[in-house]
């Protein structure tokens, strides 16, 4: 991966601790290159989640999840810092996979972080941003008319664009996007699809998906785990093509499946999937 990194994970480790112990991520050490859309693939309960979210401290509302190792927003570390975590997480943003408006307007959803954190002097100033993100996620046109109309009576791809421009509005560095059109009909998912592709070039955007297709029309890079591992990190077109990993090479062909035993162990199965 290049040099020109945005975010950094050293050794990044993540155990649960509840009633049944769980390793979820085992010592990850990768750079998310700046401006470029990682994509984060790999067999179901690998890790992905939760290397996504240890990356803004967001598995921390989550109870028993140990974590060591560190993360690096440029220079600045997410764990070893007296600054708030409200803070962290404005300036590593996350869009879920479920969308959600908050209760509000669809102006005062895309007002709602900036005014939050005080960043704008004027009401002609908020207007602009909202404008302004909501043209960068397509949504102005489609909604420039009832902006003082719930958020939720959008569509639910809307209301997806709708979480986009939330988050952006309060100009974060990174974006965290997990699994963000999964819960969407292919039309909307579409849609969500091409305002991603276009945010890519202004935007270092982290994405889960389950989807290899997915990962192949969007990620500059993708980031393969395995079983809280990580396999190969790569640019999309060396990963797809040439991978290096005998275990990637299985995964690409034929989509690793991962069960779990009921000791608790794994036992891994290969499976041909429609989703590739
Ligand atoms: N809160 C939790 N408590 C205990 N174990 C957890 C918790 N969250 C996740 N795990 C376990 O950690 C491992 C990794 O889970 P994670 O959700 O990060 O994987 P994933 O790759 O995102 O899975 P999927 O693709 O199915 O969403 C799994 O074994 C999962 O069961």
């Amino acid at each position: 991966m290049t040099t020109n990194a945005a975010l950094t994970t050293e050794n990044l480790a993540v155990t649960y601790v509840g009633d049944r112990e769980v390793d979820a991520l085992k010592g990850v050490s990768l750079e998310f290159p700046m401006n470029q859309l990682t994509a984060i693939i790999g067999p179901s309960g690998c890790g992905k989640s939760t290397l996504l979210k240890s990356l803004n401290r967001l598995h921390e509302i989550q109870p028993h999840a140990e974590v060591s190792g560190d993360v690096h927003l440029g220079e600045q570390s997410v764990y070893n810092t007296d600054d708030p975590v409200p803070e962290i997480r404005k300036q590593i943003g996350y869009v879920p996979q479920t969308p959600t408006a908050l209760p509000l307007s669809i102006y005062e959803n895309v007002a709602y972080g900036v005014k939050i954190h005080g960043e704008y002097d004027s009401k002609e100033e908020l207007d602009d941003l909202v404008e302004t993100y909501l043209r960068k996620v397509n949504l102005w046109e489609e909604v420039k008319d009832r902006l003082d109309t719930p958020g939720a009576e959008l569509s639910t791809g809307q209301i997806q664009r709708l979480c986009l421009a939330r988050s952006l509005a309060v100009e974060p560095d990174v974006l965290l996007c997990d699994e963000v059109t999964s819960a969407l009909d292919p039309i909307s998912a579409e849609s969500v699809e091409e305002t991603l592709e276009s945010l890519k070039e202004e935007y270092t955007i982290i994405m889960v998906t389950h989807s290899m297709d997915q990962a192949k029309r969007l990620a500059d890079e993708v980031v393969f785990l395995y079983l809280g591992e990580l396999v190969e990190a790569n640019d999309t077109r060396s990963f797809f093509e040439n991978p290096q990993h005998e275990r990637t090479r299985e995964f690409v062909k034929g989509h690793t499946a991962v069960e779990y035993t009921e000791s608790g162990g794994v036992s891994t199965t290969e499976s041909a999937t429609a989703d590739r």
